[in-house]
């Protein structure tokens, strides 16, 4: 890589556009010290914490995406478009990016346009099975785009897909944690099965009702429970703490510790949980989202579930839940090959290679 390079990075608005754009910033750092970054994300947003306390500066647009029904919100948005393509103008003119990298949200629809409009070599990182618009857009004319899953020339040029994977945070790769430090971290019973429910970056009200409807039936099987609710949720559902064997918690900052410790995982399915659970190599139950564009993370946990490296329940189906979950937790041969078929799927190297394209584009 060049000696000086400034490096501009855009993605956010959930953490799983949020983790991936730390991740690759992180890997390349550590191949340049002298690299500047410059991080931009949408006003009001998730990044715009999480980025500083990843240890880079970062700038907010003022930008939203368009609410797919018609409301009032969506009157505002044209202004919110101009003026965000002209910041991201004047953060480029300034900032004079060797390239820019978006790893979709909100924000980086602006910043790679105008990086594109002013010549500057763009990369997409498109972590799901289905892209996102702003991607869709920006795939065009950028010159690189770095995808996990297989079948994406349906949306972008085929001579610029590379198959990298999504970036996943280095200490879920190299987890150098103990099981035993794992439980101790949560306070749980060594000796009980641990559920673990992850609802996603922002938790997720659907999963949050099945457990509440179910947590005493669990607690009976005696199954201890690391429930993930969400920021948002917390409040409602941290009363269930007072069981025994209940752990409700707002937001795990140590994954690592909370994927050692499961023995069975409940899980949406955004991009970076399924790479993440990829690496992990724990059966796995998919409860998607129905709520994100194209159904896209039906289609994520598809491509995992059609190897029969998980199981798949549908948001619509969740009264069968007591059903599938009993079966899953009395039958340890299912449970290992589960494991075993979701670990062939890893992609542990992605961040290394799609830092790799980005330095080809920083020397061409
Ligand atoms: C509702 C919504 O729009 N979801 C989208 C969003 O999901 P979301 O932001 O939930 O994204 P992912 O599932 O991809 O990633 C979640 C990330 O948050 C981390 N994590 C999660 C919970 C927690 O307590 N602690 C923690 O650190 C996970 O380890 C993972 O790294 O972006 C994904 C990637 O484009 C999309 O596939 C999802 O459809």
């Amino acid at each position: 890589m060049k000696q000086s390079v400034n490096i501009l990075i855009s993605g956010g608005g959930t953490g799983g556009h949020i983790y991936p754009a730390i991740a690759i910033a992180n890997e390349l750092k550590k191949r340049n010290v002298n690299a500047k970054f410059l991080f931009v994300g949408a006003k009001d947003r998730m990044e715009m914490e999480k980025v500083p306390q990843a240890g880079y500066e970062i700038k907010g647009l003022w930008i939203t995406g368009l609410q797919r029904k018609l409301t009032l919100k969506n009157m505002a948005f044209p202004f919110k478009l101009i003026s965000s393509l002209w910041n991201a103008r004047k953060i480029i003119r300034k900032f004079k990016p060797d390239v820019v990298i978006g790893t979709g949200g909100f924000a980086s629809g602006p910043t790679l346009k105008m990086a594109q409009s002013k010549g500057v070599p763009t990369l997409v990182q498109e972590q799901n099975s289905y892209p996102g618009i702003t991607n869709k857009l920006l795939g065009k004319k950028v010159n690189t785009i770095c995808v996990a899953y297989d079948g994406l020339e349906r949306f972008f040029p085929k001579d610029k897909i590379v198959k990298t994977g999504n970036p996943v945070r280095q200490d879920l790769i190299e987890v150098s944690t103990s099981r035993v430090e794992a439980q101790e971290y949560f306070k749980i019973n060594k000796n009980q099965k641990t559920l673990l429910i992850l609802g996603g970056s922002l938790g997720a009200r659907a999963i949050n009702q099945l457990i509440e409807k179910n947590i005493e039936w669990l607690v009976k099987q005696h199954v201890q429970v690391l429930w993930q609710s969400g920021k948002l949720y917390y409040q409602e559902y941290k009363k269930y703490q007072s069981l025994e064997g209940v752990e409700v918690l707002e937001f795990i900052n140590r994954m690592d510790y909370a994927y050692t410790a499961a023995d069975i995982i409940i899980s949406r399915a955004g991009a970076s949980s399924i790479s993440e659970l990829c690496i992990v190599g724990k059966p796995v139950i998919f409860i998607p989202s129905p709520n994100v564009s194209e159904d896209h993370q039906t289609k994520n946990a598809l491509a995992v579930v059609e190897r029969n490296a998980a199981i798949l329940l549908k948001q619509s189906e969740l009264d069968g839940f007591v059903s599938v979950f009993e079966s899953l937790l009395h039958d340890s041969h299912k449970q290992q090959e589960l494991s075993e078929n979701i670990k062939k799927l890893a992609l542990p190297k992605a961040t290394e290679h799609i830092a790799n394209e980005v330095e080809k584009l920083i020397n061409s």
